[in-house]
């Protein structure tokens, strides 16, 4: 369909007539034509109120285009995007239609796929590996897996990452590919079905320009039947000439909108000509970028500010054969009911949730920080408990000594389960991109995650566990030490479960922790160890916290486990007694025994199952609001670009050299290798090597700066206000704080001086002790010596002084708070208080002096470092780096 446009000619107003090409608009075979209207966005604050970002823009994306929307750093070229892609983050409202072949409908599985700017990508897969899984998870299972492999592969090769395939991605944990390479994987993954509709935002961002040129042009060759819209920043003159529309934004206004071709006649035409031998889009960019405020140049003497210039731009856009072209494409595209997408069939839920299972537990065999580093911390505390609560015996002390192993077994040590949160955190980031995308759903994700872990936490429970167990020597049998680790995997289920509800809700992992350490506080304070089950407060913190918190089941199961059968030797008048464990636990424990340890187990089974479902289900709908609102994911060729796209062996393309010869990439570099070698500039390149270092120049002398407290003084500042900022810092931990100590407020509320005191008092201040400064290093266990002289403090500063009835033979009696302090807490008297306070002001000092001389060190180590820590440079593209590094 041919439509001349409104011929007339007016003086600066626009181009005339160009002849618009308005497409059949019949779709076919899926096909998708996306239009908006009038379209709104705004973005409200509390603090800045409410601001426009696009400011009723009109358009349409047709199959067989590729849609370029561009403009200044941000001009709302992602909220463009992102809002015609239906996802827009919460914080934003939207007015005006978007229609997808004339209709009002969603965007269904398979019909299109978003490449966000971020690559999230699993870093411990190899780039094969990311495209293998990512097509097992997308494609039918009706296709056969060597089709699926075909189609992974020769979408590999057409982003022209056939090398590369074999790397590790890498990212936090390690260097792997480039950036770039990243980049290319990222859109690889998202078009290996095929979608009709495909958005890209910045499919550029981080590729050198021969890079970014054959990933467009790659992108622009796959337009047969499909529609691609892209966000693009500054594309060179040979993406440009790839483009078949533009829309060129300004502050979220139209300044243009139609044919990219056209776009350089209308500029000129509306008196802003692209100067001869100018990129045209770093023309059209230069002349519409407000930031800063240039004046531009119309003549000899006359002088315009950018903000004129794209007013009078806007007004001649709105005046041109253009604005009218796109408005009735719009209208026409609107008057037919087109076809309704139709979801497209994928791989079914149990292929699904099996590939995860096999991509996760890769991963995790991979990832150190996952579970190898826990088990070996974790085997290392199992010695110290082993160590130092060696053959624990069956005498009185050993009743309070197998409470408290116990007691740190299922509280500190489920507690580090946290540990492995970070690599859960990545894990997740990319689950959220892939559910978003509709690749699979929360349940085939909760199932794997489920799965995979399992076999490495019955390793981190049963071999540390064993070695605790054995060298303590509590109660022998089979089925006793099974119990125990049992109790202990499902803890560390429990645990990690709690997390993932956790990280589904909070956006941080650092606020994650603070957030999931938090609440365990709270439980093991309610579980019945730290205030005994007949001491807690009934209101609330007996009904219902006790009841709800998985501490209070697996205190019972391990105490149980323990005690039951158990005889201890105690001594009453000079004779030896036989206490029955059952006795230990009714009345020291205060264990409820009307069910078994089984029991106790059985529950926490069902808690686990609870979690999981929990996350399956609110939980992941947080995922996808968090998501949502950003959390959570040319013809004047420049030389440079000329250089470099010449010399990029990625991608395999062959470089004409007359009509009918063609040579490959390749065989280009070893040419122009060969070529250089042999030419003077070589030559000339070795004579001036060896002419420099002949010479003992000059030495390079240091530049002045800042001097030592002024740097001090200003890091601290800036410090200072980063940690004031950031809620995660200091804000969040001292709310939970607040709020654990609000806890414990009311559960040991006015403790009085009863002999049952010191009991309580001492839990309480332990409890604060070891749990609350273990919360400020995230899970990390602190370093013992730390809790001595912490506990000691806290402890002298209680009980000194302190009076307490001991109720013996049902009379009045005093205890002096030394003598509980000497026999009962086994302190060291010989000095006071304060010297424990000064021992561990002493320690913070020699800790960040320790942290400086860690830094120094690491910046030394570094260098030797780097062959164990990064891939060889030859899997890195050499060629994008120093073009990366510039892009970032
Ligand atoms: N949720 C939001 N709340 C407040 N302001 C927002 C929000 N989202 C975007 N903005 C603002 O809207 C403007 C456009 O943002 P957008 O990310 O769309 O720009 P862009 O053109 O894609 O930028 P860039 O090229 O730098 O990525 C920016 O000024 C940004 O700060």
């Amino acid at each position: 369909m041919m439509t001349e446009l409104n011929t007339a000619t007016m003086p600066n107003q626009g181009p005339k007539n160009v002849v618009v090409e308005l497409a059949e608009i019949v779709p076919q075979n899926g096909e998708v034509f996306l239009t908006w209207e009038d379209l709104w966005v705004t973005a409200s604050s509390l603090k800045n109120g409410n601001k426009a970002i696009l400011k009723g823009l009109t358009g349409y994306a047709r199959p067989g285009e590729l849609l370029a929307i561009m403009g200044p750093s941000g001009c709302g070229k992602s909220t463009l995007l992102d809002t015609i892609a239906g996802r827009l983050g919460s914080s934003t409202s939207q007015s005006g239609d978007i229609l997808i072949n004339g209709r009002q409908q969603t965007l269904a599985y398979g019909t299109y796929a978003y490449v966000t700017q971020e690559d999230t990508l699993m870093a411990t897969l190899t780039v094969k590996e990311a495209v293998y899984y990512s097509a097992e998870l997308q494609l039918p299972n009706s296709m056969p897996k060597s089709e699926k492999k075909w189609i992974a592969d020769m979408t590999m090769k057409e982003m022209g990452l056939q090398d590369a395939m074999e790397t590790r991605i890498g990212g936090w944990s390690g260097k792997g590919i480039s950036g770039g390479q990243k980049r290319r994987v990222s859109i690889c993954v998202e078009i290996l079905t095929g979608p009709k509709l495909l958005f890209l935002d910045e499919p550029t961002s981080g590729l050198d320009s021969a890079a970014s040129y054959y990933v467009m042009k790659t992108i622009a060759s796959q337009c047969q039947g499909r529609t691609i819209i892209a966000s693009i920043h500054q594309p060179s003159a040979e993406i440009f000439s790839l483009f078949h529309s533009l829309c060129l934004l300004s502050s979220g206004r139209t300044v243009y909108f139609g044919p990219a071709t056209a776009a350089y006649e209308f500029f000129a035409l509306s008196g802003y000509p692209c100067p001869s031998l100018q990129n045209p889009s770093d023309h059209f960019l230069k002349t519409i970028n407000s930031d800063f405020d240039q004046d531009i140049e119309e003549g000899p003497t006359r002088m315009k500010s950018t903000e004129e210039v794209i007013n009078i731009l806007i007004k001649s856009y709105k005046a041109s054969d253009k604005y009218e072209a796109v408005q009735s494409q719009v209208a026409e595209i609107c008057k037919q009911e087109g076809e309704v997408m139709k979801k497209r069939s994928h791989a079914s839920f149990t292929t699904q949730s099996l590939v995860l299972t096999r991509r996760s537990f890769v991963n995790m065999s991979r990832d150190l920080g996952y579970y190898w580093l826990r088990l070996a911390v974790y085997i290392v505390i199992a010695v110290g408990l082993g160590t130092i609560y060696y053959d624990v015996g069956f005498s009185n002390d050993s009743i309070q000594a197998r409470g408290s192993m116990l007691m740190f077994v299922v509280t500190f040590i489920t507690f580090m389960a946290i540990g492995g949160f970070p690599s859960f955190v990545e894990e997740l980031k990319i689950f959220q991109r892939e559910k978003l995308n509709g690749h699979y759903g929360s349940g085939s994700f909760v199932i794997a995650n489920t799965l995979s872990a399992l076999p490495y936490l019955l390793l981190v429970s049963f071999i540390p566990g064993a070695i605790a167990y054995f060298l303590t020597g509590l109660q022998g049998g089979f089925e006793h030490f099974i119990c125990f680790a049992l109790v202990l995997f499902t803890c560390m289920m429990l645990v990690e479960s709690l997390m993932m509800i956790v990280a589904s809700i909070v956006p941080n992992f650092l606020m994650g922790i603070i957030t999931g350490a938090g609440i365990q506080a709270l439980m093991c304070l309610s579980g019945g160890f730290f205030r005994l089950p007949n001491d807690l407060p009934k209101l609330f913190w007996k009904y219902p916290v006790h009841y709800i918190a998985f501490h209070k089941y697996a205190y019972e199961g391990m105490f149980k486990n323990e005690f039951e059968g158990l005889k201890i030797h105690g001594e009453h008048k000079g004779k030896i007694d036989l206490i029955s464990g059952e006795n230990i636990l009714r009345n020291t424990w205060q264990m409820d025994m009307s069910y078994s340890k089984w029991v106790d187990l059985a529950i926490l089974l069902g808690m686990l199952v609870l979690y999981r479902t929990v996350y399956f289900g609110p939980a992941s709908a947080a995922i996808e609001f968090f998501a949502l609102s950003g959390y959570p994911c040319p013809t004047l060729q420049n030389p440079s670009d000329h250089f470099l796209k010449t010399i990029h062996s990625d991608i395999d393309q062959d470089i004409e050299e007359g009509p009918t010869r063609r040579k490959s990439t390749e065989e280009v570099i070893n040419i122009l290798i060969k070529s250089y070698k042999a030419s003077d500039k070589y030559e000339a390149v070795q004579s001036q090597v060896a002419e420099i270092c002949k010479q003992e120049g000059e030495v390079l002398e240091k530049r002045s700066h800042a001097s030592f407290t002024t740097q001090s003084f200003v890091l601290t500042g800036m410090s200072f206000v980063n940690m004031s900022r950031d809620l995660g810092y200091y804000w969040l931990r001292l709310a939970v704080y607040v709020v654990i100590a609000v806890g414990i407020g009311t559960i040991y509320y006015d403790v009085g001086f009863s002999i049952g005191s010191i009991q309580a008092r001492g839990s309480m201040l332990m409890f604060v002790a070891s749990f609350i400064t273990f919360m400020a290093i995230g899970g990390f266990p602190s370093f013992v010596k730390d809790l001595k002289y912490a506990y000691e403090g806290l402890f002298k500063n209680e009980f000194e002084g302190l009076k307490i009835d001991d109720g013996h033979n049902d009379k009045f009696h005093l205890i002096s708070g030394e003598d509980i302090l000497r026999d009962t807490w086994k302190m060291d008297m010989d000095y006071s208080k304060w010297v424990d306070l000064a021992i561990l002001l002493g320690m913070i000092v020699l800790y960040r002096l320790l942290f400086l001389l860690f830094v120094k060190a690491g910046e030394k180590l570094k260098p030797a470092m780097r062959p164990f820590m990064s891939t060889s440079p030859k899997q890195i593209n050499s060629a994008e780096r120093p073009l990366d590094v510039l892009a970032a």
